[in-house]
């Protein structure tokens, strides 16, 4: 017994001593603040410790260093403010024709040459990938926009056999998806004005000549329960806003959005972002190739969403009758109907009756709603329809240009 207590000592006097030896490295380390920032890529700090890895992080962003290798991988942190010169189309060629791009400072566009690079030295061309992963707010969308920027740059051809036309149509189709993607699919929330509410999988694919050849987009769960509940001091999806803000005179009348009307389901208005620009989505979409009466299409069906999200209702005072229209709420139910296209007889009875099939003869009954069962189908039928519309449009062009697709492969909330 005395033996093994002895024994447990010496191993708890010899762990106190590694422990401070280990505490001694990382305080000797971290004592030479001039040198922290010089640590380009984070296998090379030694010890290596969540403080002595964020300590060299941000004494990197202190002097305007905002990408590290962590090995294979590139950490990029987010300037929060542009910094123009560091996305400039000489630098990108500078990563582009440089003997060794990894030698290069640590950029996203050394990871975006090198992964070219990988497919073009292949004899039998691997395909290669790029994740780009972190928080809300981290850069995610602004890195992916770096990514096809350069290969939009780098992989155009000047004598392509398709034809030049060709190629250039796809680079412009490539950056003008993004726009497009990003005013159906973000939202300003509490951490970011801008943020993605969807999941996307690109794929460029090149030809032989390693030029681009073609383009698609897989979107993944987008947050459909946005169009009909918004977190207090976040917003709807952009393009509601862009709608209401930039439709001219003729279209308020067409798609029914008069001037200065309010709309529960587009909060905070009079907050103005650049990601409000319709005109930025409409002119990405005349690129993408959607006619103009398409898009009118579409926007006419956003606005019967905005309609409809003002339908409230009442308790009945026969609870075996259907819900009650609040008064002030009627004539939405006809804007809806008519912008929607759904006979108004038609849309009430979706909203505020359930029908039941029972029994072995499959019996139909029907069943008024209760007031809030009247008020999830409405939301349910809001987000069914601004999923299916939201991407609709451009898929809908993916049948006629096999060039380019977007293809949603699922939703969320
Ligand atoms: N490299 C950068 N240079 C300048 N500004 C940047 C950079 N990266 C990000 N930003 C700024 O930070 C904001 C948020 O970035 P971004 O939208 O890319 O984040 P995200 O990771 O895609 O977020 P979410 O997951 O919410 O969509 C951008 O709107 C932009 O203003």
């Amino acid at each position: 017994m005395p033996k093994q207590e002895n024994g447990q000592k010496g191993d708890s006097v010899i762990q106190n001593d590694l422990s401070e030896s280990f505490e001694e490295e990382v305080r000797a380390f971290l004592s030479d603040e001039e040198k922290l920032h010089l640590f380009d890529d984070l296998t090379k700090v030694n010890p290596v410790t969540t403080t002595t890895v964020l300590r060299c992080l941000q004494a990197r962003y202190r002097v305007n260093l905002f990408y590290t290798n962590a090995g294979c991988s590139l950490v990029a942190l987010n300037p929060f403010q542009p910094f123009s010169c560091l996305y400039s189309p000489e630098l990108m060629r500078e990563y582009h024709v440089a003997l060794r791009p990894q030698d290069l400072k640590p950029h996203i566009f050394a990871v975006a040459e090198q992964t070219y690079r990988n497919v073009q030295n292949q004899m039998d061309p691997v395909n290669q990938s790029i994740i780009v992963s972190g928080e809300s707010g981290a850069g995610k969308t602004w890195t992916s926009r770096c990514l096809m920027k350069f290969y939009a740059s780098v992989a155009a051809s000047v004598i392509s056999p398709k034809g030049n036309e060709t190629v250039e149509r796809i680079e412009r189709r490539v950056l003008d998806s993004n726009p497009v993607m990003e005013a159906f699919g973000n939202a300003c929330t509490l951490r970011n004005n801008n943020s993605s509410r969807f999941g996307k999988y690109i794929q460029l694919q090149l030809d032989r000549f390693h030029h681009l050849s073609s383009a698609s987009i897989q979107t993944f769960l987008l947050e459909k329960t946005r169009v009909a509940y918004q977190a207090p001091n976040e917003r709807n999806f952009h393009i509601f806003y862009q709608i209401t803000k930039g439709a001219t005179a003729e279209e308020r009348l067409e798609w029914n959005l008069p001037e200065g009307a309010e709309y529960r389901w587009l909060p905070n208005p009079e907050r103005n972002l650049d990601e409000d620009s319709f005109e930025v989505t409409r002119a990405a979409m005349c690129h993408l190739g959607i006619e103009r009466c398409t898009q009118s299409n579409v926007f006419k069906v956003l606005s019967g969403l905005l309609h409809l999200g003002n339908i409230q209702f009442s308790n009945p005072v026969d609870e075996s009758q259907p819900c009650d229209l609040e008064d002030k709420t009627k004539g939405f139910v006809k804007t809806t109907g008519d912008l929607l296209k759904i006979p108004v007889e038609e849309l009430l009875e979706s909203l505020r009756i359930r029908t039941i099939t029972a029994g072995k003869q499959q019996q139909v009954f029907k069943k008024p709603c209760s007031r809030a069962e009247c008020e999830t189908r409405r939301d349910c039928l809001a987000k069914v329809i601004y999923a299916r519309e939201s991407f609709r449009v451009l898929l809908s062009r993916a049948r006629d240009f096999c060039s380019f697709q977007v293809t949603p492969t699922g939703t969320a909330g």
